[in-house]
């Protein structure tokens, strides 16, 4: 585990609650629909491949949506997302598995839990198609690659979220095939979309890449686009104030 003193208190904090959440007594199997799949697709039909989130607040938001789960998916797909994003981590984000089984209800896209998994038990919390798993977090010996290996078994693909060339190349050797390059520092919580552009240029074309938040315009996804995005996850640019998530999409999708 990452030395946790090098952290955000706010990450401190996810951490700490993430590891006193119960864990379900089942194992899941799931049947996922491809994320690699949606995204090619979006971009073949001349459209940025938008991952839209459903995250109601987080640390760094002010304020607070309370809009129906069901209803923003429905609305972000229309919008063109090629995939949503769903926050399920409940302190700190205000989101829920039940948020994230109503989405998956609602929509026909590839739905992805986003949440601060530690332990093998988590991932049995609710179906998804894809699971986020932070390289950060999962840094003790074989931790990354047992959890993986993990959500492999039960279906899920796994997102493996990295901030830097060291990270990724523990991503690499853990055989992950779908990277997230997160442009927030969650030391400083701080963004900075130069983070994907530095370390883009080290992943194999065979994986394939997103790039995750701070991008808050057209612009900004054209430059991640530019710099090798397969895939762009955006959350608070979608979700901002009591905006129009429909067109705050489009805007992105279009760009
Ligand atoms: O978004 C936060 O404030 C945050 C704080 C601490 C840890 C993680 C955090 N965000 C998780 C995410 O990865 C984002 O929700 C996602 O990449 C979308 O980012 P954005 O488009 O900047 O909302």
């Amino acid at each position: 585990m990452d030395d946790s003193s090098s952290l955000a208190p706010a990450v401190r904090s996810i951490l700490d609650a993430a590891r006193e959440r119960e864990t379900p007594d089942r194992q899941l199997s799931v049947d996922p629909e491809p994320l690699p799949d949606a995204l090619d697709s979006a971009a073949a039909g001349g459209h940025a491949p938008v991952v839209a989130e459903v995250k109601p607040t987080s640390p760094t938001t002010d304020g607070q949506r309370d809009d129906d789960p069901a209803e923003l998916a429905r609305e972000m797909v229309a919008g063109g997302a090629a995939a949503i994003s769903v926050l399920t981590e409940p302190e700190h984000f205000d989101g829920s598995t039940d948020a994230l089984r109503t989405v998956r209800d609602a929509v026909d896209v590839p739905v992805l839990r986003k949440d601060f998994l530690l332990e093998e038990a988590q991932l049995d919390a609710v179906e998804a198609d894809v699971v986020l798993l932070i390289a950060r977090f999962l840094d003790g010996d074989g931790e990354l690659e047992a959890m993986l290996a993990a959500a492999r078994e039960r279906g899920f693909q796994a997102l493996v979220e990295v901030h830097d060339r060291a990270e990724l190349r523990r991503a690499l050797d853990a055989g992950a095939d779908i990277v997230g390059v997160n442009n927030r520092d969650l030391a400083a919580l701080e963004v900075d979309l130069d983070t994907f552009e530095s370390v883009a240029p080290h992943v194999p074309d065979d994986v394939t890449l997103l790039a995750e938040s701070g991008i808050g315009s057209p612009a900004d996804a054209r430059r991640m686009r530019a710099a090798g995005a397969d895939g762009l996850l955006v959350g608070s640019a979608i979700m901002r104030g009591d905006g129009d998530v429909r067109e705050n999409t489009r805007r992105l999708v279009t760009a």
